[in-house]
């Protein structure tokens, strides 16, 4: 994380901020106003940053590619880097979270979040990386969301069906693409590969006395998800409403490592880092499964849909139907997905009045909508029902093919 930091110091991307900050809603006000780095040399006496990965251009920055080029780069990875051993993790002392400046951002939060906490987990050598919120209880132990049938979910159920509980190490504090890749839904036990992928080729690990491998992080926490649990919110997620109480698994931590004047990472509830590291890595797997029915140009999660909840595709007709295909392949390979529009090559999926316009132009509301009722939407979503399900609507809004010529915009020449 060091050095990516100093990567976007050189190209003036980071705001030094050396006077003291406080924790609660300070800094997260603070965040929210930019999308530069915030390097706070003195967040409640502590060293921390937030924004660290909060643009496109700088996720493209990491990758080293064109940002145009973003969504086609990562679309073609294999998940297939290779994983270094690096020995133990030495240096433990006894975990204490009151050490770290955990931040309270809203005021309706039920407490301190640790928000870039990357859970690392390992049970019957399968081995996970995903986030997960976590809310402070007391100085060794928090509250984590665990959103039932994703993976770490599935290796705790299997853990504590035999009467054991998971070992975990938290992160907080690592080179960006590890935790873009920690934020990806990629095959089981696949996602130290896609880091190494992601970083070059190649990432080390470090062993903790629990068994479970970590990469190079500024703060390391280790323990085990145990079957208490607790009350666990309300909390700002992505779609910058409150996601209410519920009951939910408690992370007990027993070490903690740091490297000497750690620099935490704090990601900011619906900021835009918390949308570009939920809703980007959904855009190559969105981008794979259209590629499957038509030609797909590029995809886009907006911001103005929470950077979660509404995509935009670029597609390339080959027949009349193809965009509604696109839909149905779109909902598949995100299943949190709530709106899609469908647009031709010569809308700008960046530009939110061009898309607009195709929606304006292109659209007729008796045949170029497709809502599907009844289907798993995402739990934080406000219209949700309590069982989970919601309504997603598709919209069509390419020209239909064969009479392009009524459609196209008058250019000059
Ligand atoms: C931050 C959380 C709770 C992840 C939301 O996951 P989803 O319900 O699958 O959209
Ligand atoms: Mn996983």
């Amino acid at each position: 994380m060091r050095n990516f930091i100093e990567r976007m110091r050189e190209l003036g991307r980071v705001e030094e901020i050396e006077r003291p900050c406080s924790t609660v809603y300070e800094a997260p006000r603070m965040a929210s106003r930019t999308d530069k780095i915030l390097f706070f040399h003195d967040l409640d006496g502590h060293r921390a940053v937030m924004n660290l990965l909060s643009s496109r251009g700088a996720l493209a920055a990491a990758l080293g590619v064109e940002e145009k080029d973003l969504v086609r780069h990562l679309a073609a990875m294999t998940y297939s880097g290779r994983v270094v051993d690096d020995g133990r993790l030495e240096g433990g002392v006894p975990a204490d979270l009151s050490r770290l400046p955990i931040m309270k951002h809203f005021p309706g939060d039920a407490g301190r979040y640790i928000t870039s906490g990357i859970v690392f987990s390992r049970y019957n050598g399968v081995e996970n990386a995903s986030i997960h919120r976590m809310m402070v209880l007391d100085d060794h132990r928090v509250v984590a969301r665990l959103v039932e049938g994703r993976h770490t979910h599935t290796l705790l159920k299997a853990a504590l069906a035999r009467g054991e509980k998971l070992p975990v190490a938290v992160t907080i504090g690592t080179h960006p693409l590890v935790t873009f890749a920690a934020c990806t839904r990629v095959p089981e036990g696949k996602e130290f590969a896609y880091a190494a992928e992601l970083m070059g080729g190649e990432l080390a690990l470090r062993e903790c006395e629990n068994g479970v491998r970590v990469p190079d992080a500024e703060i390391v926490l280790e323990g085990y998800i145990t079957a208490e649990m607790a009350p666990e919110g309300p909390f700002v997620d992505i779609t910058g409403t409150y996601d209410p109480v519920r009951q939910q698994h408690i992370i007990e931590f027993e070490k903690m490592y740091c490297k000497e004047d750690p620099i935490y990472h704090g990601i900011l509830p619906a900021g835009d880092e918390h949308k570009l590291l939920m809703g980007a890595p959904y855009e190559p797997k969105i981008y794979r499964a259209v590629a499957e029915v038509t030609t797909v140009r590029d995809v886009l999660l907006t911001k103005g849909g929470a950077g979660y909840l509404h995509a935009v595709i670029q597609i390339r007709k080959n027949t009349q139907g193809d965009a509604k295909n696109a839909i149905m392949a779109a909902f598949a390979a995100h299943t949190s997905l709530k709106h899609v529009v469908v647009v031709d090559e010569d809308i700008d999926i960046h530009d939110p009045h061009d898309v607009e316009y195709a929606i304006a132009t292109r659209v007729r509301g008796d045949t170029d909508i497709m809502i599907v009722t009844g289907v798993r939407g995402s739990s934080l979503d406000p219209t949700r029902l309590a069982d989970g399900t919601n309504v997603k609507v598709g919209v069509d809004a390419t020209m239909v093919m064969g009479r392009e010529d009524e459609f196209k915009r008058a250019e000059w020449p």
